[in-house]
Formats: structure tokens, sequence, C-alpha cells
């Protein structure tokens, strides 16, 4: 006679992957909020594809995000990451990680919200700072008082990145810990809908 065994129960990330079934899961949110960091880590332990949005950009137009802003302005910058945005959201599911601006434009957030579940890193104003100050590959913030910039874009902001399906806090924990809390976040979301 063979005996029953119970299955394992479901591990965090089959629960995640399956309450996502074939959507994509778009990470958006400011600068230095942690999207394209955790959005790998998410998509690797969900065993998906992952996208970077800028990176697809640098990719398609084979200049940095810097030069690009720089030769072309950023009304032409926003107007490839619309149709960069729209291209990867076509096919599910995967992770896609986007540029901080990209959910505040009008064109590219009708994309995002009909090609998958958004979640919002948000994140406190010194919390990114510490992260984004390290770098200065964010053209945005090349300005006399970059911390004073990236305020002023935290306020303009948030009242729309709210509109995200759900929300993570993104703070100074492990990586790990936050890749666990987006899972979680999916997971819960899944069996609310
Ligand atoms: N939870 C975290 N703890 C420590 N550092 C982090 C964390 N999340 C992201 N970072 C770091 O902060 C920086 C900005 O993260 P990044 O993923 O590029 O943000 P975004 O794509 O939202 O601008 C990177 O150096 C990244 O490794
Ligand atoms: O907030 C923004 O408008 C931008 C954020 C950047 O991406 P990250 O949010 O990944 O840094 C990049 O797309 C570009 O510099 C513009
Ligand atoms: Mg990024």
């Amino acid at each position: 006679m063979t005996e029953l065994i119970d299955p394992a129960p479901p591990t965090l990330a089959e629960q995640a992957r399956a309450a996502l079934g074939k959507r994509n899961l778009v990470l958006i949110g400011l600068m230095g909020a942690g999207k394209s960091a955790i959005g790998r880590m998410t998509a690797q332990t969900l065993g998906i594809p992952f996208i970077d949005s800028d990176h697809e950009i640098e990719r398609v137009s084979r200049m940095s995000i810097s030069d690009l802003f720089a030769a072309y302005g950023e009304a032409e910058f926003r107007a490839l990451e619309t149709r960069v945005i729209k291209r990867l959201l076509r096919s599910g599911p995967r992770v896609v990680s986007t540029g901080g601006g990209a959910y505040i434009n009008e064109n590219t957030r009708r994309h995002i919200r009909r090609g998958g579940l958004t979640v919002w890193l948000k994140a406190d104003l010194d919390v990114l700072w510490e992260r984004v100050n390290k770098r200065d590959t964010r053209p945005l913030l090349k300005t006399e008082n970059p911390r004073q910039t990236l305020e002023n874009l935290m306020n303009a902001r948030y009242p729309v990145y709210a509109e995200a399906d759900l929300t993570v806090l993104s703070r100074d924990v492990k990586k790990e810990t936050m890749v666990e809390e987006v899972l979680a976040a999916i997971t819960a979301a899944g069996r609310r809908t």
C-alpha cells in the first residue's frame, strides 16, 4: 500500500507566483526607492523574467539615460519611455521596474495600469537621499540643491504613486526583507481579488 504524504505547504514565493498569474508586476516609486534592485531580486525569487525599463531604453538607444537627457531633453526621453514600457508590458508574467517618472506621465501610466499589478516602493526623503547621493547617474538631480529637488519631486509625485494597487514601505532593511514584503503584498492582494 502506498503511503499518502502531505505535500509541503506552498512557499511565499509560490503563493505570490500563483496570485500574480499571467499579470506583470510593475514597480513604481521615486529615484532610490529600490525599484531596480528589488525588482531584479523579486523576479529571481518568483522565477519569472526581469526587465528594467531604463536599461531597455539604454539598450535600444545605445545611450545612457544621462546622455539621452542631455542630447534630446526630457520630453523625448518620456516619449521613448512610453513606447518601451508599452512594449515590455505586452506579455507577462514579468517583473518590470520602471524609472521614477514613468508612472507620472499620463500616457505611460495608462499602459502601466492596463499592463499589470503595480507596487509602489514608498520611502522617506532621508532613505532616498542616502541612496541617490552616492551616484551621479540621475540627470534630474543635477541641480544646485539636489536634496531639495528630490523633496519637490516627492511632494509632486507621491499623490500619483498613491494610485498604485499595492504599497510597500522601502527602508533600510535587508533587500531580502523587501522582497518578502513585496511577495506578501502580492499574495494578500491575490486573496482579495
Ligand atoms: N533595502 C535596501 N537596503 C539597502 N540598499 C538598497 C536597498 N534597496 C536598494 N538599495 C540600493 O539603493 C540604490 C538605489 O536603488 P535602485 O534599485 O537603483 O533604485 P531605483 O531603481 O528605485 O532608483 C542602489 O545602490 C541599491 O543597491
Ligand atoms: O524620476 C525620474 O524622472 C527618473 C528616474 C530614473 O530612474 P530611477 O527611478 O530608477 O532612478 C530615470 O528614469 C531618469 O533619470 C528619470
Ligand atoms: Mg532604477
